[in-house]
């Protein structure tokens, strides 16, 4: 029988009207009188997935029968943003819905309030995610994006007296209309138990024995391209009891034993680790890595077909693991082509070897996860043989290479003996990987150089770099409008999915009329700012004030310290009289952050920057000259609103530390200037840029090198700079906490004494390149014209530009046409 093809609604306001009124009557159950606002953006949004289902049934059947090579990005975090804007804007229909809802009198922005944003993710490595999975839909390659679909995602951020309190995210407390469950294709994924061995017809083989086991129930999430009718799919994996009742028990009374086993397996999705850099080693984290991985392995292979040769596997699939959470996929997959489809070991580490490529995202030790063999061999038995037996294998062809070199083998060993004998996931993901790339030259070469020396040497060839990109659609056509326009003008629409044609606006640059249009886009994303803060937290942002941003999670090696200092130092300079509060430019300091609930420290600094600004916002003698602003929960949707109004884009982290950093990238693709160290992707960005588009800053990586080679004593910088003095001693003084020295003194006297970051050592200089910010801020027309620059040179940083990377030096992944 065959089925007329699926095609959707009428693209017309009338079609998407009466669409509209469908969802809300039909899948709502109400008539628009009685709608609530949550029934209507449902509907709305409904009505918007309605648009995208065909293309999204098509794109599936397509990527089937292809039987393409595809991408498998397995990712722990993705952090999505809203979904309601990138998809009409997919769809093209924007125009439209605005429209057919004003016909029902309903303003659309209402409708966009009421989204609450995904929060499944920390930081940087969770957003690149989200970046990357646009980009290969926008692209056209087949790829499916698999992760955690957590109840609760990154904790909502309040303040309670400058200190941060966490709330649960209850982001699904209203359901979400972007979601496919499909409880049909759940997986059964086991833990614990025993391993042994058996003959297998004369071939010995080994089996697992699990002691438990959960459901991973699969929901789909589309993942739209822009413009070119390609639908992907994101896979998200939800932990639920296999029985999940126990009757039996429930009838003897004990009600809690009954639902016991549903809570305990249900855990396991539950939340979000809300750490971005320090592993804290839980158990229950380790089996949300090998519940998501699991099922996402099961699932890909089931979807082949059954007379599928599993020789062929590198042909159809590359699994790309998105950090180390998801590497103990190696042993998984090892697990299934030997015990499950009897391979021999070395036919499956062949094709495993070849079916994984790794990107690593961190240059901090503390951050390489490790997992100790107790843990993973109580919850993972067979996993811990499999890791046992590579490292086995791998160690004896580094002695074949490099004899008995026994620190060597030590160095190299995925098997670490001190403290206690735990396994080194970035060594089994290394050994493992087709590929391991860095995400920004600086960072790989430190990976090939410091990190992986070792490996580099051992595996010539096998590193590589994909500096990382944001996707423009996000942060550039939806988030700024404004210069959207203003460069659609000038250059025509192309550049929304080929972003280096964002170079010939260099010519504008020179243009005043443009430069005119330019500053007057910031100046309304500045008002636009305004609205959303007054709204949102009751703050006023002053007129006439550069902007200047430092927006990221809180941690030390980034130095929101060292903006802090600066601002103190402003500050001290005019209540101390020596500095005319006339002669300094009024600047608005705006802080975005988000630290670990565990990361004690980081909570000290952000009650810190928030005592400093309730003291300098209430102090006449600098009123309209310096404010400081921290509004609450930092998220993908303030980023969108704060990015596309910030003059000054902070990027300061100590050089050697910042794997790359994306925040950058849109501050700078939106018409920000940067002061920075040359640090992860800033040191591409000022290549590009040209030095004098850039405030460059305190000392490269090698001289960081240097200095710690040699011994560094804080105390003796801070003792060198008066300015440095005054402004730690205003600290250490009390002043910004009622006189009482002793709360903030924890953060003086780590930086005077331990300082790892070398926060005093970089701020003479910082401070003399914020001096030349001020000088260049005078003159708005060559400011305007570094913006426009900035915006035509950053092209590169699109993570379509990254994902072509990807594909010509890992993935080897042709779009499908
Ligand atoms: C707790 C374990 C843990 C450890 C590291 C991480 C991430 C790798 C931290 C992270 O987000 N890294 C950031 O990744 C971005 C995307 O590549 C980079 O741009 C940032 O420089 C890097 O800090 C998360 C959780």
């Amino acid at each position: 029988l065959a089925l007329a093809p699926v095609t959707g609604p009428a693209s017309s306001v009338d079609g998407f009207v009466r669409q509209f009124l469908r969802n809300l009557n039909y899948e709502r159950g109400v008539p628009l009188s009685a709608s609530t606002p949550n029934d209507r953006y449902m509907a709305f949004a409904m009505t918007v997935r309605d648009y995208l289902m065909a293309r999204w049934l098509e794109d599936q059947k397509r990527q089937r029968e292809a039987q393409a090579k595809g991408v498998a990005y397995l990712s722990a975090e993705y952090l999505l943003g809203r979904q309601l804007d990138n998809n009409l804007l997919a769809t093209g229909l924007s125009e439209i819905a605005t429209a057919a809802m004003e016909t029902c009198g309903i303003d659309i922005d209402d409708l966009r309030a009421q989204e609450v944003e995904p929060g499944l993710g920390n930081g940087g490595l969770g957003r690149l995610a989200a970046c990357f999975i646009d980009s290969l839909a926008t692209l056209g390659v087949p790829n499916t994006g698999y992760g955690i679909r957590y109840e609760y995602g990154i904790f909502r951020q309040t303040f309670e007296d400058g200190q941060q309190v966490e709330q649960p995210d209850s982001w699904l407390r209203l359901g979400s209309p972007w979601e496919f469950p499909h409880p049909e294709a759940a997986r059964t994924i086991s833990f614990g138990g025993h391993t042994e061995t058996y003959d297998d017809e004369g071939t010995e083989r080994s089996r697992w024995v699990p002691a438990w086991n959960v459901l991973a129930v699969p929901y789909n999430y589309m993942v739209p391209g822009y413009l070119n009718g390609r639908v992907n799919t994101l896979r998200l994996w939800s932990a639920k009891a296999t029985n999940s009742f126990d009757l039996r028990v429930f009838n003897s009374g004990d009600y809690e034993e009954a639902v016991r086993s549903q809570t305990f397996a249900e855990n396991i999705s539950k939340v979000l680790y809300p750490e971005d850099s320090t592993p804290q080693g839980k158990e229950l984290r380790l089996q949300q890595q090998y519940f998501f991985v699991a099922a996402s392995i099961g699932d890909f292979l089931a979807s082949l077909p059954a007379d599928f040769d599993p020789a062929n596997l590198p042909d159809r699939i590359i699994f790309q693991l998105n950090d180390t959470h998801p590497v103990i996929g190696v042993p998984e997959l090892m697990r299934v082509l030997v015990d499950e489809k009897k391979m021999a070991w070395e036919d499956a580490w062949g094709i495993t070897q070849k079916c994984f490529a790794y990107t690593c995202h961190t240059l901090l030790p503390e951050a390489l996860e490790v997992w100790s063999v107790d843990l993973l061999g109580r919850l993972l038995p067979r996993h811990l043989e499999i890791i046992y037996r590579i490292n086995d294998e791998f160690l004896v062809e580094v002695r074949e290479r490099f004899g008995d070199d026994e620190m060597r083998i030590r160095n190299m060993s995925i098997i670490s003996e001190f403290p206690d004998r735990s396994v080194r996931m970035a060594f089994l993901a290394t050994v493992a990987g087709a590929k391991v790339n860095g995400v920004a030259e600086l960072h790989s070469q430190l990976l090939r150089e410091k990190v992986l020396p070792d490996f580099n040497e051992f595996y010539p060839g096998k590193f590589t770099n994909v500096t990382n990109g944001v996707t423009p659609r996000r942060f550039v056509r939806l988030s700024n409008p404004g210069l959207s326009t203003l460069i659609t003008e000038a250059i025509g629409p192309g550049w929304v999915t080929d972003l280096e044609r964002l170079r010939e606006l260099e010519t504008y640059a020179e243009d005043t009329q443009f430069r005119d249009a330019f500053a007057q886009v910031k100046a309304a994303n500045k008002r636009r700012l305004g609205d959303v803060l007054r709204a949102r937290d009751g703050v006023e942002i002053s007129d006439g004030h550069m902007l200047d941003v430092m927006v990221k999670r809180l941690h030390e090696y980034k130095r929101q310290m060292l903006k802090l200092l600066h601002i103190v130092t402003e500050y001290e300079g005019i209540v101390s009289g020596r500095v005319a509060a006339s002669d300094v430019q009024p600047r608005t300091f705006v802080f975005g952050a988000k630290a670990a609930p565990g990361y004690v420290m980081a909570k000290r600094i952000i009650h810190l920057i928030n005592a400093v600004g309730s003291v300098v916002n209430d102090d006449p003698r600098v009123e309209g000259r310096l404010k400081v602003l921290f509004p609450p929960n930092y998220n993908v949707t303030l980023a969108e609103r704060l990015i596309p109004a910030a003059d000054l884009s902070e990027q300061i982290s100590l050089a050697g530390k910042e794997a790359s950093g994306t925040g950058n990238m849109k501050f700078a693709l939106n018409g920000a200037l940067t002061i920075g160290t040359d640090d992860g992707a800033n040191v591409e960005i000022r290549e590009l840029v040209g030095d004098d588009n850039f405030f460059l800053f305190g000392m490269s990586e090698p001289e960081v090198e240097a200095l710690w080679a040699r011994g560094y004593k804080p105390a003796e910088f801070y003792q060198a700079d008066d300015g440095l003095r005054r402004a730690m001693d205003l600290i250490a003084s009390g002043a910004f906490s009622g006189g009482d020295k002793t709360v903030f003194e924890p953060i003086v006297s780590n930086l005077l004494y331990d300082d790892r970051f070398m926060v005093l050592a970089d701020y003479s200089s910082y401070i003399a390149e914020q001096a030349k910010v001020d000088a260049a801020y005078a003159d708005q027309d060559a400011w305007t014209r570094s913006a426009i620059l900035n915006v035509a040179r950053c092209g590169f940083f699109s993570s379509d530009r990254s994902m072509r990377d990807y594909i010509e030096r890992i993935w080897h992944t042709p779009p499908v046409i």
